[in-house]
């Protein structure tokens, strides 16, 4: 595999601000939806930024970012984090989870400032935000950039398919925040070039799949690091759209006393998606999606399969036909996947092909509908997946290939999550079987039960070869 030495990140300010969606017509609505916090002695939310005590920096950058009212989660989980608790945030894609972790922590860090530590060429960051995927990773990055901006705060990113020891380099000279992918964090901790003894925040993006049986090895050997600060003595806080409660089980381990904040129904869609699905035959798939590219000509189309042969091969169907198409998955190399994603944001490409690599966090404007060519295994997939459009209220639309011999098992939770959305349901997607999907009118659920629930040629590291 080769790998990518890049150049150093942008400091142009129009260019740093620029990458926030607008929000949409839809925005005010998130003020609709029940909001349930669970656990002890939660701070009350706040009603705006100007009024959240963030330092000025903070909040210029926030302004600056187009933010003018705080979303729920937002609401919510910046007085939680600011008055020292930990955290566990469920909240609809799109709805500004990124920020209501970064603009606490930033604000934290600038509050209470604590030297810099880097011995040996190893550096202690005060604060680790993992996430599943190169490219959520380096957004990430981007952000905790943007609303730390002007700032003396350093940040680094660590991810794979990249040059160590550039990526090493700029870490040692020392970095309040480290974002990273697991594999390329524990690369870094096994050559001693990061150590956790100065953690004050340990975040963990896309929390329910960092915790699967997939990454669950690689936070384990971070959270259970000799070096690492123990719970009582950092701020644990996760995040996600969805959260099974065998996972949030789990994840109690990693936490103290943490509050649940819950927007809507837990691993619920985006309403501002509308649900559309078509019952095909795998023979008649590739003549759907020339249909609906033909009928949707110019529009921004983001096209799920779940094989990496699948995405190369309807990339170059797609590409035959003369449709500018771009593809992503993880056979690629960096640079081109770094490549195909600039390439759909910026329009260069209107159609991109994914895998499940592109399903979680990413976030893109304007992309106009998502097509499961092939629908995702498992209902949270599918809530990920459809939630790349229809973000900050602006709306968006999701078009299914259902195939009766492929997605059956999918059947229920599919049915459940589109009435809960109030969508219709198709009649081939009525009666199948039991839903596995825990969600419930009222807010999704603490799997702690609480009463108390307030309804208010370079070296290129160790990092495993992706799955995606
Ligand atoms: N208060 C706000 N006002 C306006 N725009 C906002 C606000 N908060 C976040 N945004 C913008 O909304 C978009 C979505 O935010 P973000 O990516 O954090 O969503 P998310 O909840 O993490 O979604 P996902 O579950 O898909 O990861 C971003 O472009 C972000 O800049």
């Amino acid at each position: 595999m080769k790998v990518t030495v890049y150049p150093e990140p942008t400091n142009d300010e129009t260019e740093i601000f620029s990458s926030t969606i607008s929000s949409g017509i839809n925005f005010d609505k998130f003020d609709h939806i029940a909001v349930k916090v669970s656990g002890e002695n939660p701070p009350r939310p706040i009603e705006s930024f100007k009024t959240a005590n963030l330092r000025k920096y903070v909040l210029d950058n926030v302004l600056k970012a187009g933010y003018r009212k705080p979303t729920p989660i937002q609401k919510n989980a910046i007085p939680i984090i600011m008055s020292g608790r930990d955290l566990m945030g469920c909240a609809q894609t799109g709805s500004g989870k990124t920020a209501a972790f970064l603009v606490p922590i930033i604000n934290m860090l600038l509050q209470d400032p604590k030297d810099l530590i880097s011995e040996n060429g190893c550096a202690q960051p005060q604060v680790i935000i993992v996430s599943p995927t190169r490219e959520l990773t380096l957004q990430i990055f981007n952000e905790a950039r943007k609303f730390s901006y002007g700032s003396v705060l350093k940040v680094a990113v660590a991810y794979g398919g990249t040059a160590v020891r550039h990526q090493g380099d700029n870490i040692a000279r020392g970095c309040h925040i480290l974002v990273a992918t697991p594999g390329r964090l524990h690369d870094f901790v096994e050559r001693n070039r990061v150590s956790f003894g100065s953690v004050r925040f340990v975040v963990l993006d896309e929390a329910d799949r960092m915790l699967d049986m997939g990454f669950m090895p690689s936070i384990e050997k971070m959270m259970l690091h000799p070096t690492m600060v123990e719970t009582t003595k950092r701020q644990t806080l996760m995040f996600s759209a969805t959260f099974p409660e065998d996972i949030q089980h789990l994840a109690g381990r990693f936490l103290n006393n943490y509050l649940f904040v819950a927007v809507g129904i837990v691993g619920g869609a985006s309403t501002d998606v509308e649900q559309i699905f078509i019952e095909v035959t795998k023979y008649e798939k590739r003549n759907s999606l020339k249909q609906l590219i033909e009928e949707n000509d110019g529009k921004r189309i983001l096209v799920f399969v779940e094989t990496k042969r699948n995405a190369d091969f309807i990339a170059a169907m797609l590409s035959e036909q003369q449709l500018l198409t771009s593809s992503i998955h993880g056979d690629r190399m960096q640079r081109e996947r770094e490549e195909a994603l600039q390439n759909f944001k910026s329009g260069k490409h209107c159609i991109l092909v994914a895998t499940a690599v592109a399903a979680r966090g990413l976030d893109i404007k304007n992309v106009d509908i998502v097509v499961n060519y092939d629908l995702p295994k498992s209902i949270d997939e599918y809530v990920h997946r459809i939630g790349r459009t229809g973000r900050v209220g602006n709306r968006g639309k999701a078009v299914s290939f259902y195939d009766s011999d492929q997605d059956l098992a999918l059947v229920a939770d599919l049915s459940k999550i589109l009435r809960q959305a109030d969508q219709s349901v198709p009649d081939f997607l009525k009666g199948g079987g039991t839903a596995t999907f825990k969600g419930n009118k009222y807010g999704g659920s603490d799997v702690r039960n609480f009463n108390n629930a307030n309804t208010a040629v370079v070296d290129q590291g160790q990092e495993p070869e992706e799955e995606w």
